[in-house]
C-alpha cells in the first residue's frame, strides 16, 4: 500500500490523497496515512503515466549505448509507465525470436512496460516484408511495426504492409523520408544548410511520403502513424487527412518542438537528428499543431549513441539524442509555459492519445478509484539542469546540456510499484 498524500490530479481543483493497493487506486479523498507507505505530494501534480511509442533501447547489439535496464530506468525517472522499443537493433527486431527477447526482458527489469516494436521488412531492407503475423501471435504480442531509421520508401511494399496490418489489427508506424531526396542529406535543407556547408533534407522528401502513405492507408482502409513529424507542411497534410476521414495519428519530438537549425551553427553533432532540426518557423507550427490535435502526441525518439559515434565531425556522426528523462519537461517549457497546453492537455499528448493509439487498455488511464495505479508526480515549479553525465542513460548524447528546464518528476508509480523517486530509479 502507498498513499499519495496531498496531489492535485491534472493540476486541477484542491488536492487529494489517492490510496493505491494491490496494483489500482482504491480510494481517492482525504485519507489518514496508517502504517502504509506515504508519498508527500504536497505542491505536486498528478498526471497518469507517460507512454512513449517511440524509444530506442539499442539491446540487443549496441549494449555500449543502451540496454533495456538502463533505457527501462531513464523511461521511469521520465514519468514514463510503458515505451515502444523500435526495431533497429542488431540482430533487428523482425522475428519472434529478437521481439520476445526484449519484451521478456523488459518484464525481468520492470521498471516500465517494454513493448517491442516488429520490423515491417526483413532486415529493414525495404524489400520484403517480414513475418507480422508470427510477431504479432509471439509472446510479445507486437502491435506496432515500423522500419524506423529507414523509410518503406517502396510504395507497393508499404501497400502491402498497411493492407496485412488491417487483418491482424496492427498499426503501421512509418519514418516518412523519401530516400532519393535526401542521399547525402545531413541538415535541413533551407538558409542555415547552405551558409554552412551541408548538403540538404528538404522538407518535401518528408511530406511527400506522409501524403502518399495517407492515400494508401485511406485506399486500404488501414491505420497509419507517423514518427517524428518535423515540418509544418508536414501537419498540413495530417490535418487535410484528417478532415477527409483517414485513419491516421501523428507524433512529435520534444527536440523538434524546441530546437531550430539555428544550433547547427557550431557543427556540434548533438544537434545532429533523422529528420533534422528544422525552421523556427516549423518549430512553431508544430506547436500549434500538437495543440490542436493535429499532431496526436508526443513521443521521444529516445536515440543513444556512443561517443565515438558522436563527438566526430558532422558528416560522420549518426543522428539521434537522448530524450526520455527531458520529454516532459521539454513540453512544459515549449507547451503549457507558451499557454498552448494545459496539464490536461499534457495527460492527452503524453498518455492518453500514445495509450490509444497503441491500444494499451491499462495505460492512459483516468485518475479514479478502481484504476490502474500508473502514475507520475510532477513539482510544476522547481526547474533543473541537464547534466548528460548524470542521465540514466548509458549514452549522454543529450542536446540540452546545461540548460535549465522546468518541471521535477518527484515519483513514477506502475501498476502502484515506485520505480522512481526523487531522482532514483528503483533498481
Ligand atoms: N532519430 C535519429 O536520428 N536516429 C534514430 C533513427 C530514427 O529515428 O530515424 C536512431 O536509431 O539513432
Ligand atoms: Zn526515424
Ligand atoms: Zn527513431
Amino acid at each position: 500500500m502507498t498513499l499519495i498524500k496531498g496531489a492535485v490530479p491534472y493540476g486541477e481543483g484542491d488536492p487529494v490523497d489517492i490510496l493505491v493497493e494491490d496494483g489500482q487506486i482504491s480510494d481517492i479523498g482525504n485519507l489518514k496515512s496508517d502504517d502504509q507507505d506515504v508519498i508527500d505530494a504536497r505542491g505536486l501534480i498528478a498526471l497518469p503515466g507517460f507512454v512513449d511509442l517511440h524509444t530506442h533501447l539499442r539491446e540487443p547489439g549496441r549494449e555500449d549505448t543502451e540496454t533495456i535496464e538502463t533505457g527501462s530506468a531513464a523511461a521511469a525517472l521520465g514519468g514514463y509507465t510503458a515505451v515502444f522499443a523500435m526495431a533497429n537493433t542488431d540482430p533487428i527486431a523482425d522475428n519472434p525470436v529478437v521481439v520476445e527477447h526484449v519484451w521478456r526482458r523488459g518484464r525481468e527489469v520492470a521498471l516500465v512496460d517494454v513493448h517491442p516494436i516488429g520490423a515491417v521488412t526483413v532486415g529493414l531492407k525495404g524489400e520484403r516484408l517480414a513475418e507480422l503475423g508470427a510477431m504479432a501471435r509471439s509472446n510479445a504480442n507486437v502491435r506496432i511495426f515500423s522500419d524506423d531509421g529507414m523509410c518503406v520508401a517502396d510504395p507497393l511494399i508499404m501497400r502491402r504492409a498497411l493492407e496485412y496490418s488491417r487483418g491482424l489489427d496492427v498499426l503501421i508506424a512509418q519514418h516518412a523520408e523519401e530516400p532519393r531526396l535526401t542521399v547525402g542529406a545531413q541538415a535541413h535543407e533551407g538558409e542555415t544548410a547552405a551558409r554552412l556547408g551541408l548538403a540538404g533534407w528538404p522538407a518535401a522528401a518528408e511530406e511527400s511520403i506522409v501524403a502518399r502513405d495517407c492515400l494508401l492507408a485511406g485506399h486500404v482502409g488501414a491505420r497509419l502513424h507517423v514518427c517524428h513529424v518535423s515540418t509544418a507542411g508536414t501537419a498540413d497534410v495530417l490535418r487535410w487527412a484528417k478532415a477527409r476521414g483517414t485513419q491516421v495519428s501523428a507524433e512529435v519530438t520534444p527536440h523538434h518542438l524546441l530546437l531550430d537549425d539555428d544550433r547547427l551553427n557550431t557543427y556540434d553533432p548533438v544537434n545532429k537528428v533523422n529528420p533534422p532540426l528544422r525552421a523556427i518557423s516549423d518549430t512553431k507550427s508544430l506547436r500549434e499543431a500538437l495543440a490542436e490535435g493535429v499532431i496526436d502526441c508526443v513521443a521521444t525518439d529516445h536515440a543513444p549513441h556512443a561517443p565515438q559515434d558522436k563527438d566526430c565531425e558532422w558528416s560522420a556522426a549518426r543522428p539521434g539524442m537522448l530524450g526520455l528523462q527531458t520529454a516532459l519537461s521539454v513540453v512544459i517549457q515549449t507547451m503549457v509555459q507558451g499557454g498552448l497546453l494545459d496539464w490536461r492537455g499534457v495527460a492527452r499528448v503524453m498518455s492518453e492519445r500514445p495509450a490509444e493509439i497503441a491500444g494499451l487498455p491499462d495505460h492512459g488511464r483516468p485518475i479514479a478509484v478502481g484504476e490502474p495505479a500508473n502514475l507520475v508526480l510532477v513539482d510544476p515549479k522547481a526547474t533543473w539542469t541537464v547534466n548528460g553525465a548524470e542521465l540514466a542513460s548509458l549514452a549522454s548524447n543529450t542536446p540540452y546540456e546545461g540548460m535549465e528546464l522546468p518541471g521535477v518528476i518527484k515519483a513514477t508509480l506502475l501498476r502502484g510499484k515506485v520505480t522512481a523517486r526523487d531522482g532514483k530509479a528503483a533498481r
